[in-house]
């Protein structure tokens, strides 16, 4: 499946108009009046229309938090969050209105289990009720042909592998017509096999649907693998500490981990990386 996914991106190109955000000197500061934790310090971010951004960081550093801010789950404290020029949250709007433009993709559990995989797909156009339920069926059912999920339709969450549900609640997502979408760390408690086809598996998705994607992952490899672009975070509170745009051209498939290139970017991270993750540790954050 992935070659033909491969040809039809060479013939298309990125296509991608929308979706661009601007994180722009952000602060975020919980329980400001008391205790005080500050989670995001300033931090000036651009991710294109499109992009498939990579956030690393130690643990409790402050990506959800950013995360967060984007998606409209809390306010921020100072600064603003851009999408497509329009202010999301910012001077005057503290708080992001959340929207089906800006999706979190929670990758388990998030699936009516008494509902089939079609119908779950279906679930958020039939609740909107802007296209009719024959026009939403039909869509439903082209998205999850084009994600590999043809002949699972009929079947319950619980009936299919892991590795189909997840691409289930990916198609969900993007029946919404989202401009981006929100990963954390979705493939952290999978083992480095079954994380490997997931990785294609949602490499094959957004070829075909261009949204952008704000991905957090702990896992470097993950992220060079991914990402058009790689954020590594400082400790807590988090700012970019280093920003690499991953030269090596999409469409990408396996064979890119065995490549130089690949090689020679996950050493230039990786010291930054462990930097931070000492700094982290030394003052005393837990794994989250
Ligand atoms: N609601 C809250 N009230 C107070 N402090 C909070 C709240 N939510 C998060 N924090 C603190 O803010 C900091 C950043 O948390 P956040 O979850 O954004 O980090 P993270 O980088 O996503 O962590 P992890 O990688 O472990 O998931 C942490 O110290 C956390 O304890």
């Amino acid at each position: 499946m992935m070659s033909a996914v491969l040809e039809k991106v060479r013939t298309q190109g990125n296509e991608a108009r929308y979706g661009a955000i601007r994180i722009d000197d952000v602060v975020k500061i919980y329980d400001p009046e008391g205790a005080a934790v500050m989670a995001v310090d300033h931090c000036t971010l651009d991710i294109k229309a499109g992009e498939i951004c990579m956030i690393v960081g130690p643990s409790g550093c402050g990506k959800t938090s950013l995360l967060n801010a984007i998606a409209g789950f809390h306010d921020i404290t100072s600064g603003a969050i851009y999408m497509d020029g329009e202010m999301l949250c910012g001077p005057g709007k503290p708080k992001a209105d959340p929207g089906a433009d800006r999706i979190v993709v929670f990758q388990n559990g998030a699936l009516f289990p008494w509902k089939t995989n079609l119908e779950n797909v279906a679930f958020g156009p039939m609740m909107q009720g802007k296209l009719s339920k024959k026009e939403i069926i039909e869509k439903a059912r082209s998205m999850m042909a084009d994600a590999g999920l043809s002949g699972t339709e009929h079947n319950y969450p619980g009936e299919v592998s892991s590795g189909l549900r997840r691409r289930v609640e990916i198609v969900r997502a993007l029946m919404n017509d989202p401009k981006v979408l929100l990963f954390d760390e979705p493939y952290r408690a999978l083992d480095s096999l079954t994380r490997s086809v997931m990785h294609e598996s949602l490499l094959d998705i957004y070829y075909k649907n261009k949204v952008t994607i704000f991905f957090i992952t702990h896992d470097l490899e993950e992220a060079i693998f991914l990402g058009h672009k790689l954020v590594i975070m400082t400790t807590r509170p988090c700012r970019p500490k280093k920003v690499l745009e991953v030269d090596i051209p999409h469409p990408r498939d396996y064979s890119v981990l065995t490549s130089p290139r690949f090689r020679e970017l996950l050493e230039e991270t990786a010291s930054v990386v462990h930097e931070e993750a000492r700094k982290s540790f030394a003052s005393g954050e837990k794994e989250g």
